[in-house]
């Protein structure tokens, strides 16, 4: 499959460039963003961490904003942020922020008029990684991280893919989509109204049933307009205690939901998926 190059700068000694292709699984045309730490080539592949952003973000929030470079390139560990929904004028939308365009949930949609475009659980998993190994130098060796509806993505795409990953981390996540208003505006239309096919998509209810094997790091800060109502991280703790798993919350004084949260403790996920993705 061929990418576009829609932007490069060098940034920290290694690369930020954009990239537009055609999506088999999202079946419209995509754009994702890569950086490229300075000690990546051919002859030695780096590994990689993906990165899930949240409602109403694309590509470029995270690469703008979280600071991440600095650490990356130290480290020498490649960031993929690819969009949070499917894109065109072709693909269904809401006016709301939080469903449709922007507010892709990283699930396989079953429902009209969502399901023939909204597939980004498939894009994530599977799609994205392909194209990624096929063109840049990296090996196939991944971790996962995100950002509030971005941190639901990363924790249940890593929990459900245990294989494939070395860490998850989140800043931020909506831990039990079932039980919050996001949540389940977003599963009603994407998947239906029968519950039992939510529960896949969950990380408090996947984390409840099965045992983690992997390393789990989640910062929240506590100044957060959206945790009492959306984000719930203790259902995630007690999901946690009741299969056996092993997970670091950490909450954050005064922080808020904004990136400036994140930008403040991005070196320290880093450095923590670099263990793992090193080991
Ligand atoms: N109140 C916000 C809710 C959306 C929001 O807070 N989005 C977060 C993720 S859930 C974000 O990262 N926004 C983009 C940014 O800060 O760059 C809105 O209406 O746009």
């Amino acid at each position: 499959m061929s990418l576009e190059v829609i932007s490069k700068a060098k940034v920290c000694g290694g690369w930020h460039k954009q990239y537009s292709h055609k999506s088999i699984s999202l079946n419209c045309d995509m754009r994702f963003a890569l950086f490229l730490p300075p000690n990546a080539s051919a002859e030695s592949p780096v590994p990689v961490l993906y990165w899930l952003s949240g409602l109403t973000c694309t590509d470029e929030n995270f690469m703008q904003k979280a600071g991440a470079f600095k650490k990356a390139a130290e480290l020498g560990i490649a960031i993929v942020a690819p969009d949070t929904s499917p894109r065109g004028d072709d693909v269904a939308d809401d006016e709301g922020y939080d469903l449709g365009k922007g507010a892709g949930f990283y699930l396989n949609a079953t429902q009209t008029p969502w399901a023939s475009h909204y597939k980004m659980y498939d894009y994530i998993v599977k799609e994205l990684p392909a194209l990624v190994e096929q063109h840049f130098p990296v090996t196939q060796t991944k971790s996962i991280s995100g950002h509030s509806m971005g941190g639901h993505g990363a924790l249940t795409i890593g929990l459900k893919n245990q294989e494939q990953y070395r860490s998850i981390s989140a800043f931020s996540p909506i831990t039990n989509p079932m039980n919050c208003p996001w949540g389940q505006k977003a599963f009603t239309q994407y998947l239906g109204s029968n519950k039992e096919f939510w529960r896949e998509y969950d990380a408090s209810e996947l984390l409840a049933s099965a045992q983690s094997r992997l390393p789990i790091l989640v910062d929240q800060g506590d100044a957060d307009n959206f945790l009492q109502e959306q984000l719930k991280p203790e259902n995630l703790i007690t999901a946690a205690k009741q299969s056996d798993s092993e997970i670091e919350l950490r909450m954050q004084a005064g922080y808020d939901h904004s990136y400036f949260f994140i930008q403040s403790f991005i070196d320290e996920h880093i450095a923590f998926h670099s263990k793992y993705l090193k080991a």
